[in-house]
C-alpha cells in the first residue's frame, strides 16, 4: 500500500483516487469550492436537501458541513448527513460560518458539534467565539489574528476531540496535543469570497483521502492551498485575476512542489 505520510504523497492519492466528496455549503461557495476540489483532484458534489442528505453521506467518503445561508430546511440535511457519517465513521468536517452572529446560528452549531465533526476549520474569530471567548469578527470575516486564537483551537479540539484549524495570515492546527503552523497564502484570499469555505471543502477531501491520519491531512490541505495561494499571487492584479489564476495554481500544482515548498513547524 502507497504511504501517504506527507502533503504531496496525500495530494497524489487523491488525483489517483479522485474521492467523492458531499459538500453541505453556502449560495456563495458552492460554484467555486467545487472548482476548488476538481482542480485538486477530488470530486464534489452538493447536496443538500433533507430528504437525500442523509443518503447521500453513505455513498460519500468524507462530508462537509457549513452553515453560510443557513435556513431550517437546511440544518435537517445537516443533522441527517452529519448523523449517517458519524455512524459509519466517516470523516466530516464542521465550518461554523459567523456562528456568533445569530441564536439561530448558534444553536445550530451547538447541535451539529454534539454530532462530534472529526474536524472544524474556521477563521479565528470564529474558533475564539466557539470556545467562548469574545471575538471581534464582524458577519463572516475575521477581525481577529490567528495568534489570538490559538489557545482557543486547542481548548477545542481537546474538548471535541476533533482536529481544529484556524486559518489566517499564518494558519494553525492542533488536535489538543499535536500543534503547527503553516505559512504562505496571500493578502488577496480574504479579498475572495467563500475560499475559506472552499478550503473546508478541500479539507474533507484530503481527509477522505486519508482518513488514517486527519491531522496530517488537515494540514496537507491547508499547505496546498498555502502554495497555490503564493503561486496565484505572482501576475494577479487584484482579487478578480487572483481568483483564476488561484483555481489554475492549484491544478498545476504537484507533489513534489508541495512538499518542497510547504513550510509547515511545530508550535
Ligand atoms: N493575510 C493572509 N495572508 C495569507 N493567506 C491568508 C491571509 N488571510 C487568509 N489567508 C488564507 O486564506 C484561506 C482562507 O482563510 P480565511 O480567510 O481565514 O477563511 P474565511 O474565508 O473562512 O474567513 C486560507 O488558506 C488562509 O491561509
Ligand atoms: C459572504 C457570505 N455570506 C454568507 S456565507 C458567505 C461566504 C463566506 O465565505 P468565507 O467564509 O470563505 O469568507
Ligand atoms: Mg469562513
Amino acid at each position: 500500500m502507497q504511504t501517504k505520510t506527507t502533503p504531496g504523497a496525500m495530494l497524489k492519492a487523491m488525483r489517483e483516487k479522485p474521492p467523492l466528496v458531499q459538500c453541505i455549503t453556502n449560495y456563495v461557495a458552492m460554484n467555486i469550492a467545487a472548482n476548488v476540489l476538481l482542480a485538486a483532484g477530488a470530486s464534489p458534489a452538493m447536496v443538500h436537501a433533507a430528504e437525500e442528505a442523509g443518503e447521500f453521506a453513505g455513498i460519500a467518503s468524507a462530508l462537509t458541513i457549513n452553515i453560510g445561508t443557513l435556513s431550517t430546511q437546511w440544518i435537517d440535511g445537516m443533522q441527517a448527513a452529519a448523523k449517517t457519517a458519524a455512524s459509519a465513521g466517516k470523516p466530516w468536517v464542521l465550518d461554523p460560518v459567523a456562528h456568533y452572529a445569530t441564536a439561530f446560528r448558534r444553536n445550530a452549531v451547538a447541535d451539529l458539534l454534539a454530532l462530534h465533526p472529526t474536524i472544524i476549520r474556521g477563521n479565528a474569530s470564529e474558533i475564539i467565539a466557539l470556545a467562548g471567548g469574545e471575538s471581534r469578527g464582524q458577519g463572516v470575516d475575521s477581525r481577529d489574528p490567528v495568534e489570538q486564537a490559538e489557545g482557543s483551537a486547542r481548548w477545542l479540539a481537546e474538548r471535541q476531540r476533533a482536529v481544529v484549524a484556524v486559518t489566517g495570515a499564518v494558519d494553525f492546527v492542533t488536535d489538543g496535543e499535536r500543534a503547527v503552523r503553516i505559512e504562505g497564502g496571500s493578502a488577496l484570499m480574504p479579498q475572495v469570497t467563500a475560499l475559506g469555505c472552499s478550503l473546508t471543502c478541500l479539507v474533507g477531501a484530503f481527509a477522505a483521502t486519508a482518513p488514517e491520519d486527519i491531522f496530517g491531512a488537515t494540514v496537507a490541505a491547508l499547505s496546498t492551498f498555502a502554495i497555490a495561494g503564493e503561486d496565484a499571487t505572482l501576475g494577479a492584479a487584484g482579487p478578480g485575476s487572483f481568483s483564476w489564476r488561484f483555481l489554475d495554481a492549484l491544478a498545476a500544482l504537484d507533489a513534489e512542489t508541495l512538499d518542497a515548498r510547504a513550510r509547515i513547524s511545530a508550535a
